[in-house]
């Protein structure tokens, strides 16, 4: 099959992919571009079959949290113990979507910090100050990526329910939904809390 010549409807063409060896265990890695010009990647570990409803992850990009350290969220921790889950399963995905922010891109997100920072808002009210929507993201570049790679049903690792709604209304049928709590700091405690309170995440035991 010719690399090029995929593409899905929603724009998303994968562009190539490689080996990808990491402290987890060894991925393939495939690239994406997206109808208005995003790149994305997914990391693919074992031969997972669509049939039998692989786990995956399907992680929004965080800079601060993912390569920076940063304590102010989980995201860091979440990929971490997301390719420490599938890495002991033998087998999954790792969605990583460029959607800083929750889709406002990263220096609007640092805009937001700083409103958080000297207003003493949370992370849905900075959002709002600053004329954006609480959560911008979108799932259907998700969808598309797992369809080319031949997964409809699979196990999503999340805690966010919008995660899975947004998932299946792009046609992607999660079939179990496992919980991916790590990295609660006291840093982030309020933000977790504002998480569970106004985007309706499932922290519970
Ligand atoms: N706008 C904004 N984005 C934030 C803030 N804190 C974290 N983010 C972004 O929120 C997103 C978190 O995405 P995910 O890792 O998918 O986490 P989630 O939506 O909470 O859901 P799960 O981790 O799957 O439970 C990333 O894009 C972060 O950059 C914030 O205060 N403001
Ligand atoms: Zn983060």
């Amino acid at each position: 099959m010719s690399e090029q010549a995929l593409t899905v409807e929603s724009g998303v063409h994968h562009t190539g992919e490689a080996r990808l060896p990491t402290r987890w265990g060894e991925y393939r890695i495939h690239g994406f571009e997206d109808g208005a010009g995003a790149e994305h990647v997914a990391l693919v570990m074992g031969e997972p079959d669509g049939a039998a409803a692989p786990l995956v992850r399907v992680h929004s990009e965080c800079l601060t949290g993912d390569a920076l350290f940063s304590q102010r969220c989980d995201c860091g921790p979440q990929l971490e113990a997301a390719m420490q889950r599938i890495g002991e399963a033998g087998e999954g995905i790792i969605v990583y979507l460029r959607q800083e922010g929750r889709g406002i891109g990263l220096l609007n997100k640092i805009r937001a910090y700083g409103v958080q920072d000297r207003e003493g808002a949370d992370t849905v009210e900075a959002n709002e100050a600053l004329g954006f929507a609480p959560d911008a993201r979108d799932y259907g570049v998700a969808a598309a990526m797992l369809a080319h790679l031949g997964i409809q049903r699979l196990r999503l690792l999340t805690n966010n329910p919008q995660k899975v709604a947004g998932l299946e209304a792009a046609g992607v049928q999660v079939v179990e939904r496992l919980s991916l709590r790590a990295g609660r700091n006291p840093h982030n405690h309020a933000y977790l809390e504002t998480k569970a309170a106004k985007f309706g995440h499932w922290f519970e035991d």
